[in-house]
């Protein structure tokens, strides 16, 4: 079950958040994703691979999940998505009011709700192009006008959102380089305009190149240009793919404005300026608030 025993009532729901700059403020009137006591032990199992996850995150902001490899980030992430089903605990959006008590009841946030951009996710682009690639999941059969219509407008929204109406419909995605790949992949996932919006590792992948290797690695370049000329597109498209970095981050910082966004990541340093709230992931499942100290 998706949402188990939520009781708004609960003097857990009041909000309590921190981030690198000290308490997260948040408006008299606003609205959270409330993940409560989540826990899941995989069928067959008698480990917790997820051990009472709590953690709140008001709307519109970034949250970061980091922790040593193997201690359930990505399976946090896959049961927020809906693509495994939690143990026990819920999963909700909570809306509360000026006077920072919540109103009404939870609103149990459905996995339609979510859109999840995995780690390397051109690894699973399935079309030949790009209009495919987004259109993918959407009803074959023929739509109504209205339909046809909030479609249409969605594509556009998410092309904007994502800086991609430069690049023609009709390109293959693997053609993309490895910045548009990732700009493709949000896409996908905003075309269905979810409520939130999980990351995993969303730079992994995208070539690491520190600037004070920038001239040596042009001076490279050069010389094998000299030497060979086909080596000259594969660097170019490596020095592309760093400032891919920088891009994607970049991007990110614009989505923030208008969706919530969960991303877990290695690269704390890079993505510490968009971060509005962060959990650090202990061996076991084990979730804890903790500041970016960088
Ligand atoms: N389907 C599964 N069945 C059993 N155990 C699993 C399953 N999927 C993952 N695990 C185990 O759950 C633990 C958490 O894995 P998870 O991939 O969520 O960690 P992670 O923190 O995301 O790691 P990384 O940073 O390397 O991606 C690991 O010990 C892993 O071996």
């Amino acid at each position: 079950m998706r949402a188990a025993s939520v009781s708004s009532s609960s003097p857990d729901y009041l909000p309590r958040f921190c981030s690198r700059s000290g308490p997260l403020r948040v408006s008299s009137e606003h609205s959270c994703l409330e993940v409560k006591k989540l826990r899941y032990r995989s069928p067959g199992t008698q480990l917790d691979l997820l051990s009472d996850v709590t953690l709140s995150l008001p709307v519109k902001r970034f949250g970061l999940v980091f922790g040593r490899s193997g201690s359930g980030k990505t399976t946090l992430l896959q049961i927020l998505a809906g693509l495994c089903a939690p143990t026990s605990g819920s999963i909700c959006i909570q809306h509360y009011g000026s006077d920072g008590s919540p109103k009404l009841s939870p609103e149990i946030l459905l996995p339609e709700r979510v859109g999840i951009v995995f780690q390397f996710p051109e690894r699973y682009f399935l079309a030949d192009t790009v209009l495919e690639e987004v259109t993918f999941g959407w009803p074959r059969q023929k739509a109504d006008s209205s339909t046809r219509e909030q479609l249409a407008s969605n594509l556009q929204y998410a092309f904007s959102a994502v800086g991609l109406h430069a690049i023609s419909l009709e390109e293959n995605p693997h053609s993309l380089s490895g910045g548009f790949k990732r700009r493709l992949a949000l896409a996908v996932q905003l075309v269905q305009k979810p409520a939130l919006l999980l990351l995993d590792e969303p730079l992994a992948g995208l070539a690491l190149l520190h600037e004070k290797l920038v001239f040596p690695f042009c001076f490279g370049i050069a010389l094998e240009f000299v030497q060979r000329r086909q080596v000259l597109e594969l660097n170019l498209l490596h020095v592309s793919d760093w400032k891919a970095r920088a891009d994607v981050v970049k991007l990110l910082k614009h989505l923030k404005k208008e969706l919530t966004i969960l991303a877990v990541s290695h690269d704390l340093k890079e993505l510490s300026a968009l971060v509005d709230a962060s959990w650090r992931m202990e061996m076991g499942g084990i979730l804890k608030e903790e500041r970016l100290t960088l």
